[in-house]
């Protein structure tokens, strides 16, 4: 006969564990002093462009994350599924039409803020500091087991408010930016539902045991340090007294 577990060794319910992940929203990068300044409309151009063409390292490295995953996941019915994920950055051109992709959207906020295809393509504004946090996600997703690298992907489940927020306020505070370069946060909010969604159903059904639970929400902590420490690079690199030469 085997032991009763102690109760502090049995599983959360899903409930409970699902519930203990979205408390991690306490620390998402919306709580960063930078994006806190960013989305009231405290920056100066040269400030909101040093955080594009930052962010556009992490946006080519997101196929390149999924990419990973799908290579390490045996499961066909989960591939079907990521495969979305790469061509929602990547885009493509097939029988249903031309769609862009994120990464060529992204590209078009650089135009709207005064970036040139070159600032943002060849990386020169990228901080090694932002560097090493998105190199440390897409090497966690090589390494993880798949269903821990998908559980990585779940600060998207605090992403939509980042996007309404920008979407809300920057016209009034930055009008200086055109319009037509917001849509890359408009078409966000429906796919990071989505890929919530999936992204949940692969956490509950990993997180069988107490132990796994834990690690997930470690796994979470881990992607939130990612992008703490992004902003961090991008506040530490672009201060209001930077001189006139230096910026972006
Ligand atoms: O603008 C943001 O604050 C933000 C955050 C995140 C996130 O929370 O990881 C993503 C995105 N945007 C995003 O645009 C995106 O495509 C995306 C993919 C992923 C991921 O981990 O697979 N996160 C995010």
């Amino acid at each position: 006969m085997t032991a009763a577990l102690p109760h502090d060794a049995l599983p959360w319910s899903a409930a409970e564990f699902e519930a203990r992940l979205r408390a991690l929203e306490s620390r998402y990068h919306i709580h960063h002093p930078f994006n806190r300044r960013l989305n009231s409309g405290a920056l100066a151009p040269f400030q909101v462009r040093g955080w594009v063409a930052n962010r556009f390292y992490y946006q080519h490295a997101i196929p390149m994350k999924d990419a990973a995953i799908m290579a390490n996941c045996e499961d066909r019915a989960t591939r079907r599924r990521w495969a979305l994920r790469l061509l929602d950055h990547d885009g493509r051109d097939d029988f249903a039409g031309v769609n862009a992709g994120g990464i060529e959207t992204w590209s078009a906020l650089g135009t709207a803020v005064g970036l040139s295809r070159e600032d943002l393509w060849t990386f020169r504004h990228v901080q090694p500091g932002v560097r090493f946090a998105v190199d440390a996600y897409v090497n966690f997703a090589r390494r993880a087991p798949w269903q821990e690298a998908i559980i990585s992907s779940l600060t998207e489940m605090f992403a939509p408010k980042i996007h309404a927020d920008r979407l809300a306020g920057w016209p009034s505070h930055y009008p200086w930016i055109d319009a037509s370069g917001l849509g890359y946060f408009r078409s966000r909010i429906p796919l990071a539902q989505r890929d919530v969604e999936h992204g949940l159903e692969v956490a509950l059904a990993y997180g069988d045991t107490r132990a796994k639970q834990q690690r997930a929400v470690a796994i979470l902590g881990f992607k939130l340090d990612v992008l703490w420490s992004l902003l961090d690079a991008v506040d530490r690199a672009y201060p209001d007294d930077l001189a006139p030469e230096l910026r972006p």
